[in-house]
């Protein structure tokens, strides 16, 4: 599966949620979809799902537009961080409905996931906790077998435990059936291991976009004096940059292993790393 994004531009009336991105995004893969409150990310989604139009620019899957393309919807499974349910179903009605959306719908999977996560399937859905509403999500992305599955924050409310569950049938699947998962969350440190790739967002523009597989080895914090870090950093790409006191700290992507000067260096979490950037961003710093 392929999705372009071509310079794409969300308005709700004057307020830009987008502005002007582009991106390719090829899988199958875990891809982390990622920035702060109002970054964009479920204005995205949405955009990616069918449920709104672009208001600039061009949104393709496969080659093909989304908006209002029902052969390409059909290979789209997103589950909303609203959880987009129909209320008045039980677990089970819901859960069978969507049989009739994805043509690769796993009942089997559903029906075994529904024990995992001890959900009743007599319940309406309406009366589900917010961590059983999740459970319900994380069921219908992962039994859609939809080759793009979206996941907007799946796991709000749900405990430790029903989290790491998430994880683990996350990878499971990934092993029997590989598919492009785009997973939108706050909890970075804990997921960020999935993740193949990592898209960050922030007011609207995208920051940066890495494959996390080489992420240690390839993203760095160094520290020293300002020629040190200057003389340090040559040839490689500065992500974030800042001096305190005498000393000066930079974000570096290694372009190659090797470093210019002896200088303290660390690895950076992902995290950290989305702090730095959305700062650097509000400073006026471009990448
Ligand atoms: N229906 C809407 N009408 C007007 N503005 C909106 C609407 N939906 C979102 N916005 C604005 O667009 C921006 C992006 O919002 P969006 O919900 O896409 O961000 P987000 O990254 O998903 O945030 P969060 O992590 O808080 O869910 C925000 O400034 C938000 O206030």
């Amino acid at each position: 599966m392929k999705i372009q994004v071509s310079n794409v531009t969300k308005k709700y009336k004057d307020k830009v949620a987008l502005n002007n991105v582009s991106f390719t995004i090829e899988g199958p893969k875990i891809v982390g979809f990622l920035g702060h409150n109002g970054a964009g990310k479920t204005t995205f989604l949405n955009m990616l799902s069918g449920i709104l139009p672009t208001t600039n620019g061009e949104l393709r899957v496969n080659g093909m537009h989304v908006f209002n393309t029902a052969t390409v919807l059909r290979d789209i499974c997103f589950v909303a961080e609203t959880g987009n349910f129909q209320m008045e179903m039980t677990v089970d009605q819901s859960l069978k409905a969507n049989r009739y959306f994805y043509p690769n719908w796993d009942e089997e999977l559903a029906r075994k996931l529904l024990k995992v996560f001890a959900l009743p399937p007599k319940a309406k859905v309406k009366s589900l906790s917010k961590g059983m509403s999740s459970a319900l999500g994380i069921i219908t992305g992962l039994a859609s077998r939809a080759p793009i599955t979206i996941f907007d924050e799946p796991y709000i409310g749900l405990d430790v435990a029903g989290r790491s569950k998430f994880y683990d049938l996350l990878i499971e699947e990934q092993e029997i059936d590989p598919r492009l998962f785009i997973l939108s969350t706050h909890l970075i440190d804990e997921v960020s291991n999935l993740f193949d790739e990592v898209l960050i967002l922030n007011e609207g523009e995208l920051l940066l976009q890495k494959d996390y597989l080489e992420w240690d080895e390839t993203i760095l914090a160094i520290r020293g004096s300002s020629e040190e870090v200057a003389n340090a950093a040559i040839g490689h790409e500065v992500i974030y940059e800042q001096t305190f006191m005498n000393e000066k700290m930079a974000v570096l992507y290694l372009k190659n292993p090797v470093l210019n000067e002896e200088v303290k260096a660390e690895r950076v979490s992902l995290q950290d790393l989305l702090v730095y950037l959305s700062k650097q961003q509000k400073e006026g710093y471009a990448l």
